[in-house]
């Protein structure tokens, strides 16, 4: 039997999803620990294999972590993995109010989940997901991060307004957490 995988994050709106997204669809066990890990700058792949390793070396075993980024495309990409300060300093509606006066109001959310199995010379394997949408002034409740400000491709309801069964079928969470169970269906079983 497998060592059961800890996915470690200092977020529970994100380990809530995460929960709810994969069910019971995944083959392995998965248990959770709340640890705010060290974030490097750089690189959205690179800045999720660090915090990996950096998981991998205080669970001592197989560990998932979870990276997202709000990409702002008038922007260049930015906020992008910086968009935790962002938030925390102007909230959603300071983060639409950045695009007043831009015509490109288009986003996107990217998730990448990091897996390491736990073995001193094993690798990080990465899975990313990512939707479309566009940065909205606020509606919808405010109990996780920048949903009331992100609205989908194709929707007229911002990720906040959305049911949370709606969210979690489309989200760039959902997108990633499908590479990776498919991953451990077809490898590890
Ligand atoms: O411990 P970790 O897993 O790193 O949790 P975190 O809260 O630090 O999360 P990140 O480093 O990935 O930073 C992402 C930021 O975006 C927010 N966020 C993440 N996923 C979101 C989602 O689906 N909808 C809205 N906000 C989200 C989250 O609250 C953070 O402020
Ligand atoms: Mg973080």
């Amino acid at each position: 039997m497998s060592r059961p995988i800890t996915f470690v994050t200092g977020n529970q709106k994100k380990l809530e999803e995460v929960v709810a997204i994969l069910g019971s669809t995944f083959p392995r066990k998965l248990i959770s620990k709340k640890l705010d890990l060290p974030e490097l700058q750089g690189e959205i792949d690179d800045i999720s294999i660090e915090k990996c390793k950096e998981a991998a070396r205080c669970i001592k075993g197989p560990v998932v972590v979870e990276d997202t980024a709000l990409c702002f495309n008038a922007y260049g990409y930015l906020p992008g993995p910086y968009i935790k300060w962002f938030l925390s300093e102007v909230g959603p509606d300071g983060l639409s109010k950045m695009l007043d006066g831009f015509t490109n109001k288009s986003a996107v959310a990217v998730c990448t989940f990091a897996y390491h199995p736990g073995g001193e010379n094993d690798n990080v394997i990465l899975f990313q997901g990512r939707t479309e949408g566009e940065i909205v002034p606020p509606r919808g409740p405010r109990d996780f991060g920048w949903d009331p400000c992100f609205q989908p491709v194709g929707y007229d309801k911002t990720y906040a307004e959305l049911p949370k069964e709606e969210k979690n079928k489309i989200s760039h969470r959902y997108r990633a957490l499908s590479k990776l169970r498919d991953y451990f269906i077809s490898n590890e079983n």
